[in-house]
């Protein structure tokens, strides 16, 4: 099952509950526009390459459309459309201003110098800077890319269309950014992990988590969770797992990423496990915070862990799904998991928009209000629907979207 083709299944689960129309799913599921382009960029050894990038612009019934820009060599249409989507429920599970949009370069990041991912994001930029803006699309941060792109993408747009912060947001906090988005993901992660806990009688000290991924994400997830008194006991990244019983030294860790250039690979004092076995460790909570589709029917009977957050964007295919769910494994979906990075980036275009800053007190504790308000009306509707957190945001996030698409009138 495609990436986009798994989204439409949870869509669908949710939509018969509601009773949708045919013509109703329709459009609430087919993208508004999507785009594609050709990045041609010369690369530092003078030599010319091409590139492609996406825009996929999903629904605007609820505010201009929000999501991340992914670089990474899978990056592909199907993808970014199904990534769009997800956007799009998730603005609406956490009630903000926003429809769902995303976009992506297929490209392996790792192989580019600094000049040259500056070169193919302006290239980019060159690319889609009629279709984006603070008031129609507003792209930020996602897996490959981070404060600096966003600085870069904000420059160039204002190149072309004047001065204007809002067009982008994740910028860094001392060019246009706000304290607290760098954090946001990984901390709402936390938040919510705490939250999932605390409902299923769960104490955070006899938790054990491992968490696959270090990135943005994984590493602010690591750390939020280890200061709540859980212990951190599995870490990985494209280098591998690392794993200690008695529990990893988050700081420790956090520092080794810092002081090399962002990954664990040398990590000492731990045991080295592959990605996979880490999926399948003994723990209490299971974090996926890297890629898409690594939980799947082949590998779901083998999860151990009772309680999963879902901080990457569909880690869990449709298959793998039902699977951990008949294994009684409870999931918190992506969409409002990891919907602490969009809640933060609203705060960004909102301060920019006033020009008055927010200060990281005042972030904090509007993530934790808009997250917890969230959290509450998932849990509930799964409770009185008698369905998975899963299917109880999908029906919140498109009962939001279908009564904005039918007041906005459809004609
Ligand atoms: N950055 C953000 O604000 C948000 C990110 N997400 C999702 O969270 C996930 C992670 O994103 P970021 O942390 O921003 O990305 P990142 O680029 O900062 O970090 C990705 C991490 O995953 C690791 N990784 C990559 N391929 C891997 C593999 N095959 N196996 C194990 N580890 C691997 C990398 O080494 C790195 O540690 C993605 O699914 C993204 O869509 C969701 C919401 C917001
Ligand atoms: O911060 C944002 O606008 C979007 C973040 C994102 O791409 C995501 O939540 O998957």
């Amino acid at each position: 099952m495609k990436a986009f083709e798994a989204v439409q299944h949870y869509f669908d689960r949710a939509a018969d509950q509601l009773s949708l129309t045919d013509n109703m799913r329709t459009l609430l599921m087919t993208a508004k526009r999507e785009v594609q382009v050709q990045i041609a960029v010369e690369r530092d050894n003078g030599q010319l390459q091409t590139f492609i990038g996406y825009r996929v612009q999903h629904d605007d019934s609820r505010g201009p459309m929000k999501g991340g820009l992914r670089y990474h060599h899978e990056v592909d249409l199907d993808e970014v459309r199904s990534l769009a989507s997800l956007m799009t429920w998730k603005t609406a599970v956490v009630n903000i201003p926003y429809g769902g949009a995303k976009g992506g370069i297929a490209v392996d990041v790792h192989s580019l110098s600094t000049r040259e991912r500056e070169r193919i994001t302006r290239k980019f930029v060159d690319e889609i800077h009629d279709i984006i803006g603070p008031d129609t699309d507003i792209p930020a941060p996602d897996m490959g890319t981070g404060p600096e792109e966003m600085a870069w993408i904000m420059n160039q747009h204002n190149k072309y269309h004047g001065f204007n912060p809002g067009v982008v947001t994740g910028k860094p906090v001392e060019y246009y950014g706000i304290p607290g988005r760098g954090e946001a993901t990984g901390r709402g992660v936390g938040i919510l992990a705490l939250k999932m806990l605390g409902r299923l009688g769960h104490k955070a000290e006899k938790t054990r988590v491992a968490i696959q991924g270090f990135g943005n994400v994984g590493t602010h997830a690591a750390q939020f969770l280890h200061e709540s008194a859980c212990k951190v006991v599995a870490i990985s990244d494209l280098s591998g797992g690392y794993y200690c019983e008695s529990g990893i030294d988050v700081p420790a860790a956090l520092h080794h990423a810092e002081v090399n250039d962002r990954s664990l690979a040398g990590f000492a004092g731990v045991e080295h496990i592959t990605n996979e076995a880490l999926l399948e460790l003994d723990v209490e909570m299971l974090i996926p915070a890297a890629l898409g589709g690594v939980i799947t029917s082949e590998n779901a009977p083998r999860v151990r862990a009772p309680l999963i957050i879902e901080a990457a964007n569909a880690p869990v295919r449709p298959d793998a799904d039902d699977i951990l769910t008949e294994q009684g494994v409870k999931i918190l979906p992506d969409i409002l998991a990891n919907a602490g990075g969009v809640t933060v980036s609203y705060f960004e275009w909102a301060q920019n928009r006033q020009y008055y800053n927010w200060n990281l007190d005042r972030v904090r504790q509007e993530l934790d209000r808009v997250l917890s308000a969230a959290f509450e009306e998932v849990w509930d509707l799964a409770q009185q629907e008698n369905v998975s957190l899963r299917t109880a945001a999908f029906m919140l996030g498109i009962s939001r979207v279908g009564r904005a698409t039918v007041l906005a009138g459809i004609t």
